[in-house]
């Protein structure tokens, strides 16, 4: 006869085997979930009634401050977790990195690029390569050291149209004049010499930049094919894309042409570079047209705006802080007194700009939400808060920069680059993905690669304009007025017109 401890034993071991596929099955089902609390939502639109005409960051801060640090919000039909403290942070970009390291492919934006470009690459092995190619090849420091040249040569042109403005007392519209420069210089890196169709190329890359930054219809309700329908954004992202893709076509043509001529090659642009790992070989998933076009349109995408603002903004700052101004033009002017001009090799030792330019990512960090992220895992916590998969994952980077919490000394919303000497509580922050209350340029697998890249367009076009020039605002008795009033563009801030607000021209007087 079976001894009747076995017969507990095994009653037991069943009783709490039901327990525990009972407790899981309850995990899985959607009822169980913990999920972040945030504001009421309408059927169909969601959250998006709390949005409405204001910008996303700034009222998902507001949101935050009553429903907590993880937010859920439904976007559409999208559900969409937002994050606004450092721990949140944290938990999402090195906690549980890997489970958010996807990134959600919109409508328009697979049209634009099928996720084959670098940022919008579903998490992966296609990703892990174009990712390496990019660290160590195409956006590697030695690389952006090879671009020296073409940087001085697009400062020393921008300098000249600025001195010719300034000799007849002319007002510059100073963020058009940096855009230029920025997609000069970047178009230059990434394929060479200018060439016919620039013009064109630039313009429908704005254009797609607008399509795939906006709240689209298609993009907001994917399952409804009325949606999609109704918006024809799809339709014009393909146009634009056709056209974007056209002129690339063209530009690799010509690129093919010189390789095979052996034409003498004064280095390597990022086509060139491309095109070379491709004829390489021993690739996982071989480089094809469509692979390189889509890479190198997602690289100028990813890389003229965010500094062409940043750049605008740490003039628009230096302006409205003349102590700052002050110190920062007269460390330029010290460093480079005896050559007459500033170089870009030694634009990183000037310490107190590079401080206000930390400050001014800090302030105005030109994706305020970062890249999307999604969740790829089926259930991820965050600070104890259920986050289902397929969820996507914002984080406020602009309201970690602005909370006070985090920015004890000097009031979070001024601008004061002295928070980062030492000895002062923000001594020991940086902007390198360590410190998660200050993340301009993300952190963990998906942090930007980019970051030397856009620092080196940011430091010798800025260390040049203070060297050369003296700067005044017309018509502004008091630069503090100009508090509130950034540039055309500058903080998603578009709708602030040039003319309307007359202040956001400056001129050049020295
Ligand atoms: C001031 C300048 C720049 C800022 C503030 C900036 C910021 C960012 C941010 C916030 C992300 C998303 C990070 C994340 O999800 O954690 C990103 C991604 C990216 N950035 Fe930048 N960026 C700048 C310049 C550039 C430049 C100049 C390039 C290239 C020439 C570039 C290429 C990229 C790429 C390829 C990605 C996608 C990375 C991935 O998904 O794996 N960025 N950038």
């Amino acid at each position: 006869m079976a001894d009747p401890s076995h017969t507990y034993l095994y009653l037991g071991i069943a009783l709490v085997s039901l327990f525990v596929v009972l407790l899981s099955k309850r995990r899985r089902s959607p009822e169980a979930l913990r999920l972040p609390p945030g504001p009421w939502q309408l059927p169909v639109l969601g959250s998006l009634h709390h949005l409405a005409g204001q910008l996303p960051h700034r009222v998902m801060r507001d949101l935050a401050r009553r429903y907590g640090p993880v937010m859920m919000l439904r976007l559409g039909e999208v559900p969409t977790v937002v994050v606004s403290s450092r721990d949140a942070a944290r938990e999402v970009m090195k906690t549980h990195d890997s489970a958010f390291a996807t990134r959600p492919l919109s409508a328009t934006m697979r049209v634009l690029t099928k996720g084959r470009d670098i940022a919008l690459a579903p998490y992966g092995d296609y990703w892990r390569q174009v990712r390496r190619i990019a660290a160590m090849e195409l956006l590697s420091a030695r690389r952006v050291l090879s671009f020296r040249p073409i940087r001085e040569g697009e400062v020393a042109a921008m300098l000249r149209a600025v001195e010719d403005a300034a000799a007849h007392r002319r007002a510059v519209d100073m963020q058009a004049v940096l855009s230029a420069l920025v997609s000069d210089t970047t178009t230059r890196a990434v394929m060479g010499d200018r060439w016919k169709d620039r013009d064109v190329f630039l313009r429908e890359h704005d254009r797609a930049l607008q399509l795939s930054a906006g709240f689209n219809l298609p993009d907001l309700w994917p399952s409804s094919r009325l949606a999609g329908c109704l918006s024809g954004v799809v339709r014009e992202a393909e146009k634009c894309r056709d056209k974007v893709f056209g002129i690339l076509d063209g530009v690799i043509d010509q690129h093919l042409q010189k390789a095979e001529s052996g034409a003498d090659v004064d280095g390597e642009d990022l086509i060139d570079v491309l095109l070379r790992i491709r004829k390489e070989g021993g690739l996982q998933f071989p480089l094809d047209m469509d692979a390189i076009k889509a890479i190198i349109f997602g690289i100028f995408a990813a890389g003229s705006e965010t500094s062409a603002t940043t750049l605008g903004w740490a003039i628009a700052e230096l302006i409205r802080n003349p102590k700052a101004m002050q110190k920062a033009t007269a460390e330029v002017r010290r460093a480079f007194a005896s050559d007459g001009v500033v170089s870009d090799a030694a634009v990183g030792e000037l310490h107190y700009l590079n401080l206000g330019n930390r400050e001014t990512l800090r302030l105005h960090p030109p994706a305020p939400l970062l890249v999307p992220r999604e969740c790829r895992e089926p259930c991820q916590q965050v600070l104890g808060y259920d986050v289902p998969q397929g969820t996507q994952v914002l984080v406020n980077v602009w309201a970690l920069g602005r909370d006070e919490r985090y920015w004890p000394n000097y009031s979070p919303e001024e601008f004061h680059p002295e928070r980062f000497i030492d000895g002062e509580a923000g001594s020991m922050v940086d902007f390198k993905g360590f410190n998660f209350e200050l993340l301009p340029f993300g952190a963990g697998r998906r942090m930007c690669p980019g970051m030397a890249f856009g620092l080196a367009n940011l430091e010798l076009p800025l260390a040049s304009l203070l060297f050369h020039f003296d700067w005044e605002v017309p018509g502004l008795a008091d630069p503090a007025d100009l508090q509130g009033r950034p540039w055309a563009s500058a903080d998603g801030a578009t709708a602030l017109g040039l003319q309307k607000l007359g202040a956001s021209k400056i001129c050049i007087p020295h």
